[in-house]
């Protein structure tokens, strides 16, 4: 069906709606801005939510509210509004606004990242925490990043002098990690994107591109049923492409299992196998795991370096502190706990460039009183990490690049301060904190021990473009691009 005629029917649909149920939207919500007819506030937002919202919020306060075509939404901008949705509120507000394009059969009912806070999902939880990222398991699979973080430097070696598209490196970089920490396997070669499993590969690109691509049913739910532009069959297919290459995996690894007794491969497939998990619940716990990690660490490593471009002395202490620390040999994960700026530098990246700047929606259980406004059941909750971590009342010179505010200061991101909460907070905060922590810093560690470079055609630091790119994730636009260099 044409986009056009699509577009008429929801609006003639949604006008009639209108017509009906106008004077009975929910009261004592927070304030926002007037929205029109239909469309509600749509057509006031572009393409950068979050640092609209944080202009909405200088004017409406710390909750605001939105209409998004016929959805309700609040907003949070403020730690203390942060504090109340998840910590306060945690469990009242802990349910997902699961996009449209996602509900697919039987996912939803196996998903981490999607369902509700029931029993699968509390199981789920305990598979991630009390399994696969305890520090014996990520301390016990460090060889295995290690390993792929010198196979980058290797890579970037070879291209000395050339123009490379960074994040293209570091996202190879991470899904191979992926690969290897869930089936000790490679997914393709750095450099080669025609090797390893063509298909996996295009399902898994696929599955990220249509976790950033707008779907018209979010903000007019009466059109979800019919799926009119295709998206969630295009999620199913996917699906069900990745779980058919991974099935036929688990199956292999199964019968070895069997055969063998345990097989000694020390990776979360081998872990799951013996969790108690079904085969649907582990195809999709490793699709999420994968899809979950790889995006956001990419984009902020990206950060991370142009970060490290734009401020040389901020790379020159990390680089004098790994040499007082590692001297000259190749820089661990196990040194990392021994590198406090490096911490205070991906703290500092977070801050300011938080992958999943608006977090992942939540949506209200049950009507609840939050700040003294009434947030109805059904109702979707934002919470603006983006603004939070720029709020001038919290930070001083909150847009300096400053990894030194985070020396003597005992804030963390692990989900008790609400000023920064690049991984969210509550019953739902990321699960992969302390993995994604440890090769966030071992990869910029790693480029920084081993390499200098330039920005191509004598650009200036100072002229790098900081513009960001809304999707899911915030990525950079223009993508950087560097000349590496190996250090003397
Ligand atoms: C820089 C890296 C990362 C950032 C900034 C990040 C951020 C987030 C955020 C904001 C949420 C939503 C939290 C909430 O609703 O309060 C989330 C959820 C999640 N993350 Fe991460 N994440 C990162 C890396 C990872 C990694 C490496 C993994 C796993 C390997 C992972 C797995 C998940 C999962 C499974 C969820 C869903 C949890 C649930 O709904 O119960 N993330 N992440």
């Amino acid at each position: 069906m044409e986009i056009v005629t699509v577009a008429l029917i929801a609006v003639v649909i949604s006008s009639v709606l209108y017509l009906i149920f106008r004077d009975s939207g929910p009261k004592g919500l927070p304030p926002g801005p007037k929205p029109w007819p239909i469309v509600g506030n749509l057509l006031q937002l572009g393409d950068k939510p979050h640092s609209q919202f944080a202009e909405l919020a200088q004017t409406y306060g710390d909750l605001f509210t939105l209409r998004m075509g016929t959805q309700t939404v609040v907003v949070a901008s403020t730690p203390s509004a942060a504090t109340e949705i998840l910590k306060t509120h945690d469990r009242i507000l802990s349910g997902r606004y699961v996009f449209q394009s996602f509900r697919v059969k039987d996912h939803v009912e196996n998903s981490i990242v999607w369902s509700e806070c029931n029993d699968t999902w509390k199981n789920l939880r305990k598979v991630c925490r009390t399994e696969l990222f305890t520090q014996k398991m990520i301390e016990s699979q460090a060889h295995v990043r290690e390993r792929k973080a010198w196979e980058m430097v290797e890579f970037l070696k070879k291209k000395e002098g050339e123009e490379v598209k960074i994040v293209e490196v570091i996202f190879g970089t991470l899904v191979n990690i992926f690969g290897n920490l869930i089936f000790s396997q490679n997914i393709f070669e750095l450099g080669d994107p025609s090797s390893g499993s063509v298909e996996l590969k295009e399902h898994l690109w696929r599955m990220l591109e249509l976790g950033n691509s707008t779907n018209p049913a979010d903000y007019f739910p009466i059109m979800g049923r019919f799926d009119l532009f295709g998206q969630r069959k295009e999620v199913a297919e996917c699906l069900q492409g990745i779980y058919d290459v991974w099935g036929a995996m688990l199956k292999e690894r199964k019968a070895a299992k069997k055969a063998r007794g345990n097989e000694g491969k020390n990776d979360f497939v081998e872990v799951l196998l013996d969790s108690g998990l079904n085969d649907q619940q582990i195809n999709a716990l490793l699709m999420e795991l994968f899809g979950a990690g790889t995006e956001t660490s990419a984009s902020t490593i990206e950060w991370a370096i142009t970060e490290l471009t734009k401020n040389p002395k901020v790379t020159a202490k990390i680089g004098s502190e790994l040499l007082t620390v590692v001297g000259h040999s190749t820089v661990k994960e196990s040194d990392i706990p021994n590198l406090p700026y490096l911490q205070a530098f991906v703290k500092e990246t977070l801050r300011l460039h938080p992958p999943t700047p608006l977090l992942l929606p939540r949506r209200a259980l049950e009507t609840c009183q939050v700040l003294n406004y009434t947030i109805p059941k059904e109702c979707q909750i934002m919470v603006n990490a983006w603004a939070i971590g720029r709020d001038p009342k919290t930070w001083s010179n909150p847009l300096a690049f400053s990894p030194e505010r985070f020396l003597n200061s005992s804030i963390d991101f692990k989900g008790n301060d609400f000023e920064l909460i690049p991984f969210g907070g509550g019953r739902r905060i990321c699960p992969g904190v302390p993995l994604a922590t440890q090769f966030i810093s071992l990869i910029v560690a790693t480029l920084v021990q081993n390499f200098e470079w330039d920005l191509p055609n004598g650009m200036n630091p100072k002229d790098l473009n900081m513009e960001e790119k809304f999707g899911l994730t915030l990525q950079k636009e223009p993508p950087l691009y560097i000349v590496p260099k190996s250090r003397a």
